[in-house]
This record gives structure tokens, C-alpha cells and sequence, in this order.
């Protein structure tokens, strides 16, 4: 039976209205779909443009998702000019900024806010930003990105539910070794350090594209910035940054997302706007699976016609495989055939798509960090959550695998870091509707 569309009013047992998505499960996904620019590249590029001492940025492939709504009012809120001109394009004019200080509900809602301490940092030698949000997947300290701008010379207090950083001598460069793989303390600590007087060097930095990105987009404001990518980053400090055009890479998370999504309806999907070399841990194991997979010069076909097979599959910093796609591909594999093992080893709370799963007749178990998958034949349609962005998409995959009707409610996590998902799965020939009350 095929979705109606219709629509009505819904008020979840909290108080807060939400959407849900209705899934009609069984349709092979054929076509193409674009992907957006990368969420957590956009979070970070959009902060950083305040560095420029004049000029305007003007940035391409920026997605249209919930984060960068939040982060656009953030900006707007603190005085800087932001217009749009085209799909995808944002206008940021930093010279009418007023402030250092972030606060309110979108800074809480979302992780990537705590960038604006280090480019807020980097711009007036002081931030007070309030403790950042984001998924809930486990602790999610910052204590790397403080060590760093204490490294960099700078005070920082935690008060009142604000970090407040501040170097009233200015900021200097230094050696900064993290004690963890921190995307988050990586980047934060490059903007802080860009316009810093001398040289910073940060060992056992992350490599992921989306830190190699924001430096691109730093160079091309006329930093100087070499060894993004590899685990030693070196900032030699600027003294002046002007605005630049750039164009965000594209999100590889949400190419891997149609990647599975591909091969669990057993279709034949074309997934456009990609580097192919940023998807590599995904494409591999995919083929270890037995989906077939084409690479293009700047695209990736993925086709399936038989059954995928049970793989082992551990989480790590890039280059290995990401966490952020770790849950699409558990439902993948939750009818595969055989057993599975997934272990996640960058954040302890990321299994919560696990329990909702079962509801849907999975045979999974999580002890600790582990999940142990043993596939079966089919999903069979039912209401679940979605507890975090992640677990959302996983359950919109379970969802168009499964018999019957599935139907995923708190979308609004889904909607932090998608771009219109309906409207792309609807396009490849999925049956989904969301329900709005807006
Ligand atoms: C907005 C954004 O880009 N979010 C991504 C970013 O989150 P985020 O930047 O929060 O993640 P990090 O790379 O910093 O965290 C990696 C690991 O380091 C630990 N840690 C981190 C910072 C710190 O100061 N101390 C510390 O111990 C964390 O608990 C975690 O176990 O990278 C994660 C890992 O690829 C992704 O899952 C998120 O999608
Ligand atoms: C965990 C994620 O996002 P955030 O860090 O913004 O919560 C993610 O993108 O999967």
C-alpha cells in the first residue's frame, strides 16, 4: 500500500510539537541524488569567516539543514551581515560584528557553536560562548580545545553555564600535543591560532576532510597553515585576513547514508556532488559486503541484487572508518546474512538506534563499546525514535527495507544535519511522507 499524503496535527507527550516520517518499506532506491555540502565542514567554515579584518566572504555549498539555520542566527544575533544570493550561498560581512559573546538557545542546541570560541578568540583576543549542545552520544568533553588556548596563552573560566576565554596580552604560538584525536579541538585551535604571533604546531591533530577544509578556507583568507590532513599542523600566525569565495566540500556522511540506503532496497542509486576518496572505509566494506560499487570522477554508483554478508566493523578517526555512519550501517547489517560485530570506539552512547531496532525485529546485542548483529531476513515495519541525527537516518534505512509501515518520530534531529531527505529518498522512488504540524 502506498503513503496518502495528507497532514494533521501533532503534539508529542512533552509538550513540543514535532515531525514524523512515514515510511512505506519494499521500494528498490534507482536514480540519482545530489549530495549537499558537509555539515560538519559548514559549522566550522561559517565561524571561521569572521576572521576576515575586511572584505566578504562569499560561500557556496553550504546545506540547507537545521545546524547551519542555528548557526545563521547565532551570526546574525552577534551583528554580522548575512545574505543569500543563490541556492546554497551565503553572504557573511563580519565588519558589522558587535560582539564577543554567544549565547542563547540555538548556541546551546548544537555542538558546533563551541567554534566560535576560537574564532571569536582569534578576532578580539576574548569569548564567552555558552556550552554547546549537539547529539547526545555520549561525554563530550572540550577539555582539548581549552588546553590549546591555554597553550596559545589565554585564560579560560567556566561560569554561569559560559566558557569565557581571554588573552588579554594577545595570543602566542606553541606546541600543542592532543591527548586524544579531537576533530573538534583541532579546528577550534586553528582559528584561534591563525592570526597568532608566531608558530603553533598541533601534533596528533585529526585528519578528517572536513579539517583540511577549513584550512583551504583559512588559506584562502590569507593564512598560513600547512600539514592539514597529516597529524602535525603548523599555523604560522598572520597579522591580517580578508574575505574569500570558497565552496564547501561535499558531506560525505550523507553520501554514505544513500550508500547504504542503496543497498539495503537492493537498488541502483548514482550519488552525485562527491569526492569518491573521502568515501573509500565506506566503499570497502560495502564491497567486502558484496554491493557493487563504480567510481566516477566526482560520483559513485552503488547497486545490489543479492543479499549483503556479515562484516566486522570498528569506528576511527579518519582515515578509518567514521563513527557518524556507524548506525546506518548497523541496520544494514542487521539483515545481512551472518553475524556481525561493530565496535565503536569514539563515543560510548552511540548504540541508542539499537533498541529501536529491535522494535522492528532485530536481533542485536550491545555490551559496552560492542554490538553483535546476527542478520535477519527482514525488518518488519513499526513507530520508533529518533534519539540523535545518526539513529535517525539509520532508522529511515531500516525503514525503507522494512515490511510494512515504519513510522520515525523527533525528525527535528534528523532535519540538524539533512537537507530535505524526504524530498531526495522520494525522488530515487521511496515511499515517505512526513507528517508536519507546521
Ligand atoms: C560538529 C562536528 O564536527 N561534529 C563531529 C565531531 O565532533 P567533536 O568535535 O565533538 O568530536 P571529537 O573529534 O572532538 O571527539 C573525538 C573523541 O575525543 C574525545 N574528546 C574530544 C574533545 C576533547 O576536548 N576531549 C576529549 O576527550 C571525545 O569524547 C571523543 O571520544 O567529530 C566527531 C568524531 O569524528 C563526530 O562524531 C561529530 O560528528
Ligand atoms: C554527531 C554529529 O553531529 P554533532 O557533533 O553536531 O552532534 C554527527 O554529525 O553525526
Amino acid at each position: 500500500m502506498d503513503l496518502d499524503i495528507f497532514f494533521y496535527i501533532d503534539i508529542e507527550k512533552d509538550g513540543c510539537s514535532m515531525d514524523k516520517l512515514l515510511i512505506e518499506g519494499g521500494k528498490k532506491l534507482i536514480g540519482e541524488v545530489n549530495i549537499s555540502g558537509a555539515k560538519n565542514a559548514a559549522v566550522a567554515i561559517l565561524p571561521a569567516a569572521l576572521l576576515a579584518d575586511d572584505g566578504v566572504c562569499n560561500i557556496d555549498n553550504i546545506p540547507f539543514i537545521q545546524d547551519i539555520k542555528c548557526l545563521e542566527n547565532i551570526l546574525i544575533d552577534m551583528g554580522a551581515s548575512l545574505t543569500s544570493e543563490r541556492d546554497g550561498h551565503v553572504r557573511i560581512d563580519p565588519n558589522t560584528l558587535r560582539t564577543h559573546v554567544a549565547h542563547g538557545e540555538s548556541v546551546r542546541t548544537m555542538r558546533a557553536s563551541y567554534y566560535l570560541l576560537g574564532a571569536l578568540l582569534g578576532k578580539y583576543n576574548k569569548a564567552e560562548v555558552e556550552f554547546p549542545g549537539g547529539c547526545s552520544i555520549g561525554v563530550r568533553p572540550i577539555d582539548q580545545h581549552i588546553k590549546g588556548f591555554e597553550a596559545l596563552g589565554a585564560k579560560v573560566n567556566v561560569e554561569h553555564g559560559f566558557i569565557k576565554v581571554t588573552a588579554p596580552n594577545g595570543l602566542k604560538g606553541a606546541n600543542i600535543y592532543l591527548d586524544v584525536v579531537s576533530v573538534g579541538a583541532t579546528i577550534n585551535i586553528m582559528l584561534a591560532a591563525t592570526k597568532a604571533e608566531g608558530l603553533t604546531v598541533i601534533e596528533n591533530a585529526a585528519k578528517e576532510p572536513h579539517v583540511v577544509d577549513v584550512a583551504n578556507f583559512l588559506n584562502s583568507m590569507g593564512a598560513n597553515i600547512k600539514g592539514a590532513g597529516t597529524d602535525i599542523i603548523k599555523i604560522h600566525g598572520v597579522k591580517h585576513l580578508r574575505g574569500s569565495d570558497y565552496s564547501v566540500i561535499p558531506d560525505q556522511i550523507e553520501a554514505g547514508t544513500y550508500m547504504v540506503a542503496a543497498a539495503i532496497t537492493r537498488g541502483d542509486v548514482l550519488i552525485k556532488n562527491v569526492i569518491p576518496y573521502h568515501l573509500e572505509s565506506m566503499s570497502a566494506k560495502l564491497i567486502e559486503m558484496g554491493v557493487n560499487i563504480e567510481e566516477y570522477e566526482d560520483s559513485i554508483r552503488v547497486f545490489c541484487d543479492k543479499r549483503p554478508k556479515a562484516v566486522n566493523i570498528k569506528t576511527l578517526p579518519y582515515p578509518g572508518f567514521p563513527t557518524d555512519i556507524q548506525q546506518p550501517f548497523t541496520t544494514l547489517l542487521s539483515v545481512s546474512e551472518g553475524r556481525s560485530i561493530v565496535t565503536e570506539s569514539i563515543w560510548e552512547g552511540r548504540f541508542k538506534h539499537v533498541d529501536e531496532l529491535k522494535r522492528m525485529g532485530a536481533n542485536i546485542k550491545v555490551e559496552g563499546k560492542i554490538a553483535v548483529i546476527d542478520g535477519i531476513d527482514r525488518l518488519s515495519g513499526a513507530e520508533v525514535m529518533a534519539t540523535d541525527l545518526r539513529a535517525g537516518a539509520a532508522l529511515v534505512i531500516a525503514g525503507l527495507a522494512a515490511e510494512g509501515r515504519t513510522t520515525v518520530t523527533h525528525v527535528r534531529h534528523i532535519d540538524r544535519g539533512y537537507e530535505k531527505i524526504e524530498e531526495k529518498l522520494r525522488k530515487l522512488g521511496a515511499s515517505i511522507i512526513r507528517i508536519s504540524n507546521r
